[in-house]
């Protein structure tokens, strides 16, 4: 005989999935520096473009595009040299036809000028006149005004869990201040006669309090705010109380221990005798985990997890987690996981070097679709957009429409 009537973990998922209230978090405001793994309560836009001039992405010079064509090694153009962009100074000087103006990486492009020869396919013959050795196409090395983000453009939208692109593109646009989510309360209750704090040295059959810690971290990780209630007895009134502050003071509670059917569990009745209604499901056809209880008590989901600290965990990283990104208007992905998606367009990639190739996922007919976001290097919009990367090995000349790449996740979404 079996005291639990176990269901399969995918029928509590649903279970849990159809109990949870809708999002309501409350917003606050953080610093930039404070900002990392927060979550955006408000659409952020841009109030300047980005960059705000138009700038060189190379050493060089600036040149009228028409001027370069037909330009090689054998048949170089010739162009004189008028004047000299400095790093972080607006520059006053213009190009017509027939002149080129010395350029930094990252300094202001000349007016008239409409791309940029890099230095190496140059030379001086003297001081005043260049020899271009190879054709620049319309806007190569530069990044045009906006060209990153443009003035009055949402850039990252509410419910985005900012990673360092995020935080790297507001500071640009010199946003130092954040309307985020409160971070999501959770309280966290030991409960055990056996169970000791970590500074009491354990006597008879004593134990130390582990699954706190364990637990209070892995909230923590995932951006909860923890409150713990310490550890209690296996007294009825006593864990009734501790439930019922943790219910009121927070929006998604954790006891640990006493889940199972002996005379001291009881965490079931509790839920029960708070929520008003029968627990949601009391054990799990999974290992570690079987005795695990869910319920609700008002708007506040309650996890009576099992005491044995590896299944404690288990069910914490396969249920609990899962429930505060619900919470928080996460999605499922992980930052740092690898998954199988389908390449939208061609993509080429030179032989000889690996190609890091960022990419955004759409779910799609079952399936991750991977768009490749393209764009220079020294635009910070294409960290914002991506959601992962795909590295195409120095072999191979390229990827196709349609091939299945595996994409690193860089962003928990
Ligand atoms: N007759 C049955 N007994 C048990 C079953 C069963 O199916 N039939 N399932 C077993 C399984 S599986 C588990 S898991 C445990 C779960 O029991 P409880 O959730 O009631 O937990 P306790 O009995 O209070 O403790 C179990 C174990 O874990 C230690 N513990 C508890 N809290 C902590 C803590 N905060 N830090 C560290 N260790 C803790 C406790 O001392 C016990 O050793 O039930 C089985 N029984
Ligand atoms: O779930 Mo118990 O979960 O095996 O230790």
């Amino acid at each position: 005989m079996d005291f639990f009537d176990c269901i399969p973990l995918a029928k509590a998922t649903s279970l849990i999935d159809s109990s949870l209230p809708e999002l309501t978090a409350e917003p606050e405001e953080v610093g930039l520096m404070q900002a990392l793994g927060r979550i955006t309560a408000v659409d952020i836009a841009a109030g300047v473009d980005l960059p705000p001039f138009s700038r060189s992405t190379v050493d060089g010079y600036a040149v009228l595009s028409r001027d370069t064509f037909g330009a090689g090694e054998g048949v170089p153009v010739m162009l004189t040299v008028t004047d000299e962009v400095f790093m972080g100074q607006s520059t006053e000087a213009s190009i017509v036809s027939g002149q080129a103006v010395i350029m930094p990486t990252g300094g202001m492009l000349p007016a008239g000028a409409d791309a940029v020869v890099m230095l190496e396919h140059t030379e001086r013959s003297d001081h005043e006149t260049l020899l271009v050795l190879k054709p620049a196409a319309p806007g190569e090395n530069v990044v045009t005004k906006g060209e990153d983000i443009k003035a009055g453009a949402m850039f990252i939208a509410a419910g985005t869990k900012l990673t360092p692109a995020e935080i790297g593109a507001l500071a640009a646009c010199g946003i130092d201040k954040v309307k985020v989510r409160q971070r999501l309360k959770v309280g966290i209750i030991s409960t055990g006669d056996e169970v000791v704090d970590v500074s009491t040295v354990p006597v008879g059959g004593q134990v130390r309090d582990v699954n706190s810690y364990t637990l209070a971290a892995m909230l923590t990780e995932a951006g909860c705010h923890v409150t713990s209630y310490g550890i209690i007895k296996d007294n009825y009134d006593e864990l009734l109380a501790a439930v019922s502050k943790g219910v009121n003071e927070n929006q998604l509670v954790l006891a640990s221990g006493g889940s199972s059917v002996g005379a001291r569990d009881h965490t079931v009745q509790i839920i029960e005798e708070l929520g008003r209604q029968k627990v949601v499901f009391h054990g799990l056809a999974v290992k570690p985990g079987k005795p695990t209880i869910f319920g609700m008590v008002g708007r506040v989901p309650v996890f009576g997890l099992p005491g044995h600290p590896v299944a404690a965990m288990t069910i914490c990283q396969m249920l609990v987690i899962p429930v505060v990104k619900r919470l928080q208007g996460l999605k499922a992905l992980k930052a740092g996981c690898k998954i199988s998606a389908r390449l939208t367009r061609n993509c080429a990639s030179a032989p000889g070097r690996d190609d890091f190739l960022r990419v955004k996922l759409i779910w799609l007919e079952g399936e991750y679709r991977a768009e490749p976001v393209l764009g220079k290097s020294g635009l910070i919009s294409v960290m914002t957009q991506a959601d992962g990367v795909v590295q195409v090995p120095e072999g191979s000349s390229g990827l196709y429409a349609g091939d299945v790449v595996t994409v690193e996740v860089m962003r928990e979404a």
